[in-house]
């Protein structure tokens, strides 16, 4: 069992038993079920591009920033211009929460992106609840039909919708008009080495109608410089700003180098 196998068992087990506790009409009866959401794939498209990583910590780095809090960094990510926050949710294996998207939320007015292992409908509409504006769907984990029905419902409900893959085979059962963004991950999850290269071979074969996203291991300005002519406008980085005492300072200077 690898370790996507692993967190996907895990996340089945806690939305059964969250389902039991808290009520879907319970979720859209939340306040911010009701928000207008941000346009993610705009943002990314009319700013900076860089989608900056709430991440505490990870299963191939262990502990990265256990002493910031997510309000701080929202912010400081907020005042470096980046285009979005991604905001790790899971518990168990990243030290993430809903409560982190609620305060990133209450924090910032950028678009919120829900990093997470969705399975189920269940995990949208508590996305919306707790003030995301996007979620992520992970191509390896999920069937053709379960994508397509997964991002309708995430489309329905006005959140951007952002499909990673690894390879050229998930690429292929993934395309769909319900998708806005395209991200592909260069951590291969098996090994965990991350290789830009992933980013450049799928480039070619991600039709234009997507906002193309590279993810994972990227931790200096060279890497941007080498992704753009391969089409890509939106970058996710996690641990390279995560592993500084400020984060939001980090994002920063990458940023002011960018331009
Ligand atoms: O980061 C991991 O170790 C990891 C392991 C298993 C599944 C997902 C994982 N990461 C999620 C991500 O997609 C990254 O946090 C994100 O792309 C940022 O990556 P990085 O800039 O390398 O921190």
């Amino acid at each position: 069992m690898n370790i996507l196998d692993k967190i996907v068992a895990d996340k089945r087990i806690e939305v059964d038993l969250k389902k039991g506790l808290i009520p879907l009409k319970q979720l859209e009866a939340s306040v911010l079920f009701d928000r207008k959401s941000t346009s993610m794939s705009k943002s990314i498209k009319s700013g900076s591009g860089i989608i900056a990583e709430h991440k505490r910590r990870s299963p191939s780095k262990s502990v990265i920033n256990q002493k910031v809090s997510v309000q701080e960094v929202a912010a400081g990510y907020e005042n470096a211009g980046v285009s979005a926050m991604s905001v790790l949710t899971d518990g168990k294996h990243f030290g993430g929460s809903l409560d982190d998207l609620l305060l990133a939320r209450a924090s910032v007015k950028m678009p919120l992106l829900r990093k997470e292992f969705i399975i189920d409908e269940y995990q949208i509409l508590e996305a919306k609840a707790h003030g995301a504006d996007a979620i992520l769907l992970i191509a390896a984990v999920l069937s053709k039909n379960e994508i397509k029905s997964l991002s309708e419902t995430a489309k329905s409900i006005g959140l951007d919708v952002l499909l990673e893959v690894h390879n050229e085979e998930e690429l292929h059962k993934s395309i769909m008009p319900s998708l806005d963004m395209l991200g592909v991950n260069n951590r291969n999850l098996k090994t965990f080495e991350v290789s830009l290269e992933t980013s450049k071979k799928l480039s070619t074969i991600i039709p234009n109608d997507f906002v193309k996203v590279s993810e994972s291991g990227i931790s200096n300005i060279e890497a941007i410089k080498e992704l753009k002519p391969y089409g890509y406008e939106g970058f996710l980085i996690g641990e390279n700003f995560m592993k500084t005492d400020n984060p939001g300072k980090s994002a920063s200077e990458f940023i002011k180098s960018l331009k």
